[in-house]
């Protein structure tokens, strides 16, 4: 048992000996009264100043806040509920004040223990209210929406409350004989109260739903936007699934949790206060009953969750303070973690399909059909099993509850026949109590819900948050955009290394070369060079760690980002839309000359039903659409004949473009004007082909290697 868990029952017990202190100095003095109103609120603040000098001591002067605010509670909640009581339904006899009733003091003792474990529970170290307040200011800009939500919300649950009430008044005057107008008046508010929930609710559940689909399309073009402005590293280390599933299925999970919970927060609240004071004034002896079965079916649960970890019902030693204090936390999880499971399972079936289905080339290739459907046979058993798991829970609890809720009712309808026959509840108030309490139960069972999927959000909300306070680690684009550009490029003793790499192992060790403009040149090398590290480096995809690239003399970094990326275009096979396909086809005849493309060809998933040949053609002239003045061909010819390599070389080599060409094909970049060869990240040798070829170097025995 935890140090607050014992000081807690210590203070518990020291505020019931109190109480009975007071009651035996009445009795001693046989006092019939305590001062009313004004006695109850000055036994409550003596008690709380006792409270609190007895909490500092327990502690040794540290102050903990769960401990204050049961103090607080135990003090203040007999004077607040009693002025209540006395206001709203003020009793027909005058109020005498803090009278002995053992009733009373158990009611006190375990409303304030309850309140400070669910807050303690609910609000912890403060990370969910923060967590929650920062989400609460993403509705802002709907503040209007949301004030009327809320507005219609508390009118349709004042109507909701009234219903039974009128409903068993109906009923008493069925019994009597009452005049026809007060009958037919009882009977008019009874379809008012009807009428107004009704509407009400349906106002309240149409603008929640308006202003949750307001909050997710700002959150996810938010997260979007953010995500689109990180660096490249940053997509390398975080997979594009659990990216996507940020976007979509924890905006909407959080979206949902914080407007629908607080939506059924509010309302279970407001009503359960609304309906105890109802069901109270009816008879408080059968409200003090009906509060007995939440708690109850809570330890069902609670036992429910030890036999599901150990598998048998068997007793685990615990401390019943100790689950009593886990209970409300444990409360419903074993349902919300199976929750979990199975949309685990839900994603792991449909990620192994799809990617099944999308490679379905290589599955074939490698006749690899039945190891597939065992895969997913296997992915299938175990959503099976978590689902018979959740069956069998469902129908252990479902009984227990039924059980218990029975036992209530018995001793409810016992309690009931005594309290009609002393002529102290009618008919017509049994049957109002009757209709309360059910509902009662649902919200107390609701508000539970609220607490845990809201609970079990935390994690989705606080990982969404990273993501958007996430500041991208580059450096910021200047504005310099000069009006003409030469396309003159320079590495200056450039070293790079991958965020993600061993710092001892660069991509590139201080590489210079110098890339002339309207001319071509080629970069060659063995695979794993740095071939390509050199054009990510152009692209400013990465920023190298020492030395730096000049465009034109200028620093890359300097240029604005439209401007670099629209004046050096790389060739990607990136298709989008068919449309971009026949946009860049009006430009570039090229495109009817080498691709065979028909206008109506449909190309299918990501360009499947394109040869490879074909892709390439689209991805150089798309390239050209911008009319770069700097253009970068990374095996981007590879695919194509000799004939329309010569064809594409000429559209790219033509209005004095800068060409950057990286080939393993040694053919393709005989013709360059420059080539440079690059090896372990270092540059080994550079000249024309003739002179590297007589300087029978690096060059010239990769030539001869492919060649033999
Ligand atoms: N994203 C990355 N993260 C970490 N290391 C990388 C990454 N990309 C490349 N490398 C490493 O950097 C080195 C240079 O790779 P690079 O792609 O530049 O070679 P390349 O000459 O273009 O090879 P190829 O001709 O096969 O395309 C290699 O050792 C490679 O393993």
């Amino acid at each position: 048992m935890t140090g607050v868990v014992k000081c807690g029952l210590i203070i518990l017990l020291f505020d019931a000996g109190l109480w009975f202190s007071l009651w035996a100095a009445l009795v001693l003095y046989e006092c019939s009264t305590c001062g009313g109103l004004a006695g109850a609120w000055a036994f409550g603040a003596a008690k709380w100043a006792v409270l609190h000098v007895f909490t500092s001591t327990l502690t040794d002067g540290k102050r903990r806040a769960v401990l204050c605010r049961l103090a607080a509670l135990l003090c203040l909640l007999f004077p607040v509920f009693e002025s209540g009581r006395v206001l709203v339904a003020p009793p027909s006899e005058p109020y005498t004040g803090p009278y002995p009733d053992l009733s009373v003091l158990l009611l006190v003792s375990g409303a304030s223990s309850l309140a400070c474990v669910v807050w303690e529970k609910a609000c912890g170290d403060g990370t969910l209210m923060k967590l929650l307040v920062r989400l609460l200011k993403y509705f802002k800009p709907d503040t209007l929406y949301l004030i009327a939500a809320f507005g219609f919300l508390i009118l349709g649950v004042v109507c909701d409350t009234f219903i039974p009430l009128y409903q068993g008044n109906v009923i008493d005057m069925l019994r009597g004989r009452v005049l026809d107008s007060s009958f037919f008046s009882a009977l008019g508010q009874l379809a008012l109260f009807s009428l107004g929930s009704a509407l009400f609710s349906g106002l309240r559940g149409g603008i929640f739903m308006c202003t949750l689909a307001r909050l997710n399309r700002r959150l996810k073009h938010l997260l979007f936007h953010t995500l689109l402005q990180q660096e490249v590293h940053f997509f390398e280390v975080n997979n594009s699934g659990s990216l996507s599933s940020r976007l979509h299925s924890d905006v909407d999970k959080m979206g949902r949790t914080v407007a629908l919970n607080a939506n059924a927060a509010v309302r279970s609240t407001v009503k359960t206060f609304l309906m105890l004071g109802v069901m109270l004034n009816l008879s408080w002896e059968l409200t003090v009953l009906t509060c007995i079965e939440m708690p109850l079916l809570a330890v069902l649960q609670s036992k429910y969750i030890t036999w599901s970890k150990h598998e048998t019902f068997s007793s685990t030693g615990q401390e019943m303070i100790c689950s009593i204090i886990r209970l409300m936390h444990s409360f419903l999880f074993v349902k919300q973690e199976l929750k979990d499971q199975m949309q685990e399972c839900h994603a792991q079936n449909k990620d192994l399909a799809s990617q099944t289905v999308s490679g379905i080339r290589t599955v074939r290739s490698f006749n690899a059909e039945k190891e597939e459907v065992r895969r997913y046979n296997e992915a299938l058993d175990q959503m099976c099993a978590v689902k018979r798991r959740s069956g069998i829970y469902s129908a252990i609890f479902l009984l227990l509850r039924r059980l218990v809720s029975l036992g209530i009712k018995i001793l409810m309808l016992v309690k009931a026949r005594s309290l009609i026959s002393l002529g102290q509840l009618s008919i017509g108030n049994l049957v109002s109590f009757f209709l309360y309490q059910k509902p009662m139960s649902n919200n107390l069972r609701e508000l539970l819900y609220c607490y845990g999927e809201t609970m079990s959000t935390v994690g989705v909300i606080s990982k969404v948050f990273n993501y958007l306070d996430r500041t991208p680690e580059c450096k910021t684009a200047g504005e310099f955009a000069p009006e003409k550009l030469e396309g003159k490029i320079s590495f200056r003793n450039v070293t790079f290394t991958y965020p993600s790499a061993p710092q001892d192992k660069p991509a590139l060790k201080s590489v210079s070369m110098e890339v002339q403009p309207g001319k071509m040149t080629a970069l060659v090398g063995p695979s794993g060079g740095g071939k390509t590290s050199c054009v990510s480096l152009l692209k400013r995809l990465y920023e190298p760690q020492e030395g730096e690239i000049l465009l034109d003399g200028q620093p890359l970094h300097q240029y604005s980002h439209k401007y670099l990326h629209q004046k050096v275009q790389q060739h990607i096979h990136y298709i989008l839309y068919r449309k971009c396909l026949y946009q860049t086809q009006k430009r570039h005849n090229a495109h009817a000359k080498t691709s065979n493309l028909q206008e109506t060809a449909d190309i299918g998933e990501r360009g499947g039903r394109l040869s490879d040949g074909q892709k390439q053609c689209i991805a150089i002239i798309r390239a050209l659409v911008r009319d770069p003045q700097v253009i970068i061909l990374d095996e981007a010819t590879s695919k194509l004949d000799v004939q329309v390599q010569h064809t594409v070389l000429q559209e790219v080599l033509s209005c004095g473009r800068t060409v950057l060409v990286v080939a393993h094909q040694l053919k393709t970049v005989e013709k360059a004007d420059h080539i440079i060869f690059i090896e372990k990240g270092a540059v080994v040798e550079e000249g024309t082909h003739q002179e590297l070829m007589a300087k029978r170097g690096r060059y010239y025995r990769l030539k001869e290697e492919l060649f033999s």
